[in-house]
């Protein structure tokens, strides 16, 4: 069977550190019994552009009947003030596929460890599931009159339910450890995830779990960042602590993330945005966008193997120095990308009999 992926490249540096995404794919499954198609689609301001809409319709059919949807980044100050901005096809896109739960890792890997701020001496390794299609994201009412602006964080128990059992069932296969990061102390809805937490935490009895306020939580990332296995959190909270936590390993530009729901395809995207600071200059690090590859290849396709080849050679290319501006290197996009395509190549041919 041909995997259908589709491709969502987005702004700004979007379509730069996609196309480095896809030769590394290219490259990964060449003689490896994967085959696929890409569909490449307009989205965000690549979408307005071209279709009037940040999530044109066309875009969203192909993304519903494709396997996997790889998603580089969106907005910027092109659309600022748009009547749709990039941002609100991002939302209806995870809205209209229902993907609820965001999973972003942390990983300081040996390789990474001389890129980090931080003097770590155990190994840092931990997953923010944040849900994603709920919260003061989407809660009615919301609206901005003369005198005032309004959001609304609202949360249904079935929601949190859901998310929290991707929560527990991913640290079953981890470390066996979820911590809750809320705001229990003041809001509502922090009161309710602790209440129906606590519940679900009961079928669990082989996981630890323990709660942090998220103004303690954001500390503690820093402070001592292995005591997290499994982060547990609301659509907003997550967004943050996940900024903060990818900027631990050395750059915000070295993490992917899978969104997924009960059914249908997930997808795959870096968690940072479109970086128009340095779009043009072909200097971003490819590594989120690779990384988000290796986690689509795991588990819409079932071919961690074709991962492990793809992370041992990031490992191995980050580990040789050749990194872009963001970890302190002189690199482009495209000589970073080579070097991880050459080190998987290499493995590929030591494995390979004796030529004769
Ligand atoms: N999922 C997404 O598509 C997504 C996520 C976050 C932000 N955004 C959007 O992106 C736009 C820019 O937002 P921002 O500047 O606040 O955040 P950003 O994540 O785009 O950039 C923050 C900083 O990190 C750097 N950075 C990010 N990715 C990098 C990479 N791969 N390599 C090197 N450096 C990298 C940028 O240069 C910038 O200095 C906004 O329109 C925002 O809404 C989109
Ligand atoms: C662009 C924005 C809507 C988005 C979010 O807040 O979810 C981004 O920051 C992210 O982390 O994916
Ligand atoms: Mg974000």
């Amino acid at each position: 069977m041909t995997a259908q992926i589709t491709v969502l490249a987005g702004d700004y540096i979007g379509p730069e550190i996609m196309a480095a995404g896809l030769k590394v794919l290219a490259a990964v499954s060449e003689g490896q019994n994967f085959d696929y198609q890409l569909h490449e689609m307009p989205f965000g301001g690549a979408g307005i552009d071209q279709a009037g809409d940040p999530l044109p319709a066309e875009a969203l059919q192909t993304a519903q009947k494709s396997d996997a949807i790889l998603l580089a980044a969106i907005g910027g100050p092109k659309w600022d003030g748009a009547p749709k901005t990039p941002e609100q096809g991002l939302l209806a896109i995870r809205k209209a596929l229902n993907l609820f739960a965001n999973i972003r890792p942390t990983e300081i890997s040996p390789a990474m460890q001389k890129y980090s701020p931080i003097k770590n001496t155990e190994p840092v390794d931990f997953v923010i599931v944040r849900e994603l299609t709920s919260g003061i994201y989407f809660g009615q009412p919301r609206e901005t009159t003369s005198e005032y602006a309004l959001d609304t964080m609202r949360y249904t128990n079935q929601e949190i339910e859901r998310i929290t059992r991707v929560a527990f069932d991913m640290a079953m296969k981890r470390r066996k450890h979820v911590t809750l990061v809320d705001k229990a102390n003041v809001l509502d809805t922090s009161k309710l995830w602790r209440k129906i937490v606590a519940q679900i935490a009961t079928e669990y009895p082989a996981v630890t779990y323990d709660t942090s306020y998220v103004d303690a939580a954001s500390m503690k990332i820093i402070a001592s960042p292995s005591q997290f296995d499994v982060i547990l959190t609301e659509n907003l909270f997550g967004d943050i602590l996940s900024d903060e936590a990818a900027q631990i390993t050395g750059s915000l530009g070295t993490i992917p993330s899978m969104s997924r729901g009960s059914n249908g395809p997930s997808l795959y995207e870096p968690i940072h945005g479109s970086a128009p600071d340095i779009a043009g200059q072909g200097i971003a690090n490819p590594i989120s966008m690779v990384k988000s590859v290796a986690m689509m290849l795991t588990h819409s396709f079932d071919r961690a193997d074709l991962a492990k080849q793809i992370s041992d050679a990031v490992d191995a290319t980050v580990e040789s120095g050749v990194v872009t501006p963001d970890l302190g290197g002189n690199a482009t996009t495209d000589e970073m990308t080579s070097a991880i395509i050459n080190h998987i190549k290499e493995s590929r041919h030591s494995y390979e009999p004796d030529h004769v």
